[in-house]
């Protein structure tokens, strides 16, 4: 299996281009399905995940064809099978994100439940009441949520308990095709769902909202392909960004958004981080500064990303000061706390809280990746530390992150791949 070596580097300097986004890529092509005629994605990054999403799709007997150049066609002609198996979901989570698509355009759908995972348990039941709401019939047997539906999904006014990222792209992607209207309240409000809006709109889909809390969408009875561009990466940006403040150094991310990325910018900037930006750039100056404390309390966007938490956890590590991060989105997104101890960090945790007293330097170590961010804090935590730190288990970040190791390097991170 995959380790990557990081020894101690010195502060990171120069450019790195930011890749489209996971996020974004993957409802993006689970809504192929949606389409009538060829699709075409571009920017879709090189991960597992998406990877994992053109085999789910090939698996229902879509023809994908996947360019290096970050360019996906999916053709859904042959599409004639309505099961995501477990051996496939499993491994990827966001393949829940097919079951609104086939079911509004086949009528059925047979997707395994995702199971829990190293965050939390991550329940789908948002995604089936809203469906169920739609007219569908659900059932949950050996595993496997069984959705049917006798003609098309009909509109429905649905107010979701809790603000769901997921929950709101199957019920957006299964509403565009449905017959009426549908009103999605105290909708997830993620620049990634403004993605797939109008990746949707480009399809012939008419959707309002998207973006605030109340969405709107008029189904349509039929979508087209289209040519669309998936956003860039905001969490793969903000990395990058927390990766340089503890460096002490300076970097400009290209190809980035920064309208994304406001509430982890201007934490950023309460760290002392000089931050410019440009249309499409963000810069990065700690002017050889340590960076301060900085108190994090994760919320739904557009407050500060649960995906950035992880990261924020090593700047503070190595910050001048003491601070709170309270985690509220997932009840089991600490599992980097314990091996950044290992390396020396000073860092109490109790339930949702991490209190973190910050010292000026870690110690390398062999260290576990456990889930997509918690691996790249690990990275992170690496650069600064004095030795080599080993970190295992990177399938994981070969989730999220593409060539992270080639991306580091060019900004003097001395990051390796070995196997
Ligand atoms: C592929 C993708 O885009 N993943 C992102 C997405 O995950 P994902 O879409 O899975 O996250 P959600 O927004 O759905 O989860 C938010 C909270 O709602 C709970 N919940 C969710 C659905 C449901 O039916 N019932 C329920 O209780 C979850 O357990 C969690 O506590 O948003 C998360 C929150 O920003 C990010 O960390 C993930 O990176
Ligand atoms: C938690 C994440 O992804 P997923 O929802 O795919 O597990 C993430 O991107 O940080």
């Amino acid at each position: 299996m995959d380790k990557l070596e990081i020894t101690a580097s010195s502060a990171l300097a120069g450019s790195v281009v930011i890749s489209g986004a996971k996020n974004a890529a993957l409802p993006i092509l689970m809504a192929g399905v949606l389409a009538e005629t060829d699709f075409i994605v571009s920017n879709v990054p090189n991960l597992r995940d998406v990877n994992t999403s053109c085999e789910l799709l090939r698996c229902l007997g879509a023809k994908v064809t996947q360019s290096t150049s970050g360019r996906v066609c999916i053709s859904t002609d042959s599409l004639n099978e309505f099961c995501a198996p477990y051996d496939l979901v499993k491994t990827m989570r966001a393949s829940i994100l097919i079951l609104g698509p086939l079911l509004a355009r086949y009528g059925k759908a047979d997707v395994s439940l995702p199971g829990g995972c190293a965050i939390g348990a991550r329940p789908v039941n948002l995604h089936l009441q809203g469906l169920e709401q739609m007219g569908a019939h659900i059932e949950v047997k050996e595993g496997y949520i069984k959705a049917r539906v006798d003609g098309r999904l009909k509109g429905a006014h649905i107010f979701m308990d809790m603000v769901s990222v997921g929950a709101t792209e199957n019920l957006l992607m299964a509403a565009a095709l449905a017959d009426g209207v549908t009103v999605i309240e105290n909708a997830a409000r993620e620049p990634e769902i403004i993605d797939l809006a109008n990746c949707l709109i480009a399809m012939g889909a008419k959707i309002k909202g998207a973006g605030t809390d109340s969405i709107r969408i008029e189904g349509v009875e039929s979508l087209q392909g289209c040519e669309y561009r998936v956003m860039p990466d905001r969490i793969e940006t903000g990395s990058f960004l927390v990766a340089a403040a503890v460096t002490r150094g300076r970097i400009r991310c290209l190809d980035a958004d920064p309208s994304t990325l406001e509430a982890v910018l201007a934490k950023l900037e309460d760290t002392g981080a000089k931050i410019t930006t440009g249309k499409d750039w963000i810069e990065l100056d700690m002017q050889g500064k340590r960076p301060k404390a900085v108190n994090i309390k994760t919320v739904p966007y557009p407050g500060f990303p649960t995906d950035m938490q992880a990261q924020f956890c090593v700047l503070n590590v190595l910050a001048e000061g003491t601070a709170t991060i309270i985690e509220t989105i997932f009840e089991n997104r600490f599992m980097h706390v314990p091996e950044l101890i290992r390396m020396g960090a000073h860092m109490e945790l109790e339930g949702h809280t991490c209190v973190i007293q910050g010292i000026e330097k870690l110690n390398g170590a062999q260290v576990m990746a456990t889930d997509l961010r918690a691996s790249a804090s690990l990275v992170i935590a690496g650069l600064v530390a004095d030795g080599k730190t080993t970190v295992d288990r990177i399938y994981h970040l070969d989730r999220g992150y593409e060539h992270i190791e080639d991306k580091f390097k060019g900004l003097g991170g001395q990051v390796i791949r070995v196997q």
